[in-house]
């Protein structure tokens, strides 16, 4: 590896994050209706993010694992501190305290390390001892919840490679000697309440040709080196970009560069939360469906043409902004594409809205039996709206009516709520410069096409006809 102040092998460590659905278009959707298949991988839970921080002692890894959780504080984030792993030392053991070595392999518990990491991984809680470096015991233990990223930081947390082969990032912090002799004789004077002498003798006896022997050599594992650790703001940006790419990019995405999912917050996950909840009321759901669809709609403009224009603004300076495209028009899919009309006029001020009603027997004959769309539609871009897509039959019925009216494949946005992946390949297949703006990736459909985990009937939901 070179020595480049931030190495950065992002391929190295760029195993998929999210598993996805991998077959190919209308064959993978045909091939599932004739198996009768439920949903592609409705077993197969998110897999974290895992990422590992090694380094000497008092390098700055604690440091720099609190400054990447800082700024993915919208994520769901987790610690695990090699630390917490240590054995408890045995009453004779205590006695001869200065004689133990707290920096070879053998004083962690290896196998529980292993273990807590696998069951963290498949989305397990686990209980996670706290170490208290003053006892030299582990006595309580704290819960700690599956997350979307997870950290793994020690000295030796590289060393096996059962628990390195989990990471997807590795990184390491390279600080210098006397940086991190300084420190540790500060901290463990301090917080630790040591002898100056004691610590000395410590870092000669055991320390230093524990970090020659064993830490030093697991630096080559690292996809990244970290120099200067908590003072490399550079460095750490780049990590926390790295790692939001990877956590908000769903594997469809990487196939099909048309497919747009919203970044993913605490707020839309919320959302999403309640209106897939089955006891939700028909108000509440209303009223969430109605933040997302929003959030949707204003994402699928974001992708709209713009000129530039300039103001002047009341100070008399010139202000050198955009000019919003005029030229579009909404189409709702009928009847739950008009539960997304209301945003889209909230946005777009007197826009001509039209109508396609497909008329669904099973879900193979798809017949369209009413449309309603502006005269002019060929010259404008169209949002085409309905808030599920499933099969993609139904979207294919709208799209392909679109194009026979002469608008342009480019200048179709397809808006949803939620997409089955079935639908995206066969959409994506059949019209590869259409865009599709969803909220959310589902898992699958099941055996009556429908989308998992989904959130049922949407129309029936939003317009209170659930009960009938
Ligand atoms: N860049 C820095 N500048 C000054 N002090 C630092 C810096 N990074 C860490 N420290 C201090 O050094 C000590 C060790 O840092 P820490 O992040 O806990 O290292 P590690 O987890 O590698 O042992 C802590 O007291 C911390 O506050
Ligand atoms: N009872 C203990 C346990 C560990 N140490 C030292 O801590 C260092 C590892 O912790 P970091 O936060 O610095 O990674 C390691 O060098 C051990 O020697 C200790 O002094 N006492
Ligand atoms: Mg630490």
């Amino acid at each position: 590896m070179g020595s480049t102040p931030v190495d950065y092998m992002i391929e190295a460590s760029s195993g998929a994050h999210f598993s996805g659905f991998h077959m190919d278009g209308m064959q993978a959707v045909n091939s599932l209706v004739r198996q009768g298949a439920t949903s592609v991988n409705e077993n197969v839970p998110k897999q974290p993010f895992i990422i590992g921080v090694a380094g000497g002692a008092a390098s700055g890894k604690t440091t720099v694992c609190d400054m990447i959780i800082e700024q993915l504080h919208d994520q769901r984030v987790v610690l695990v501190n090699q630390d917490s792993f240590y054995h408890s030392l045995t009453p004779e053991e205590l006695t001869k305290v200065h004689e133990y070595n707290f920096d070879h392999p053998d004083a962690f518990d290896n196998e529980k390390l292993l273990s807590t990491v696998e069951m963290l991984k498949h989305g397990k809680t686990v209980d996670i001892p706290k170490y208290d470096f003053r006892s030299y015991k582990n006595n309580i233990s704290r819960k700690v919840n599956p997350s979307d990223v997870i950290i793994l930081e020690g000295i030796l947390i590289f060393h096996d490679p059962r628990v390195r082969d989990m990471m997807s990032m590795k990184i390491f912090v390279d600080t210098d000697a006397d940086v991190r002799l300084a420190r540790r004789i500060r901290r463990d004077t301090g917080e630790n309440g040591r002898d100056i002498g004691m610590v000395l003798d410590q870092y000669s006896k055991f320390v230093k040709p524990a970090f020659d022997d064993f830490i030093l050599p697991t630096k080559k594992y690292a996809d990244i080196i970290i120099p200067r650790g908590g003072d490399n703001h550079v460095a750490i940006d780049l990590i926390v970009q790295h790692i939001r790419t990877k956590l908000g990019q769903h594997d469809l995405c990487k196939i099909y560069p048309n497919l747009y999912v919203i970044q993913s917050t605490f707020q839309i996950r919320g959302m999403h939360t309640l209106i897939r909840d089955a006891q939700t009321t028909k108000h509440d759901f209303v009223f969430y469906a109605d933040r997302l669809i929003r959030l949707v709609v204003e994402h699928g403009l974001g992708h709209l043409p713009f000129t530039e224009k300039q103001v002047v603004t009341p100070t008399g300076s010139v202000y050198t902004g955009v000019d919003f495209c005029k030229r579009l028009c909404g189409v709702s899919v009928i009847r739950s594409g008009e539960s997304m009309e209301n945003a889209l006029r909230a946005c777009c001020k007197g826009i001509k809205i039209g109508k396609i009603l497909i008329h669904r027997e099973g879900d193979n004959g798809q017949q369209l039996i009413y449309e309603k769309l502006p005269q002019d539609i060929s010259d404008r871009h169209v949002l085409l709206l309905d808030p599920i897509l499933g099969t993609g039959n139904s979207a294919v019925q709208a799209i392909s009516l679109l194009l026979k009216k002469g608008v342009p494949e480019a200048n179709i946005i397809f808006l949803n709520l939620i997409s089955a992946p079935q639908g995206v390949h066969v959409v994506c297949k059949r019209f590869p410069r259409i865009k599709i703006v969803t909220s959310e990736i589902e898992t699958g459909l099941n055996q009556e096409f429908r989308v998992l985990p989904g959130m049922g009937e949407f129309g029936d939901r939003y317009f209170g006809t659930d009960d009938e």
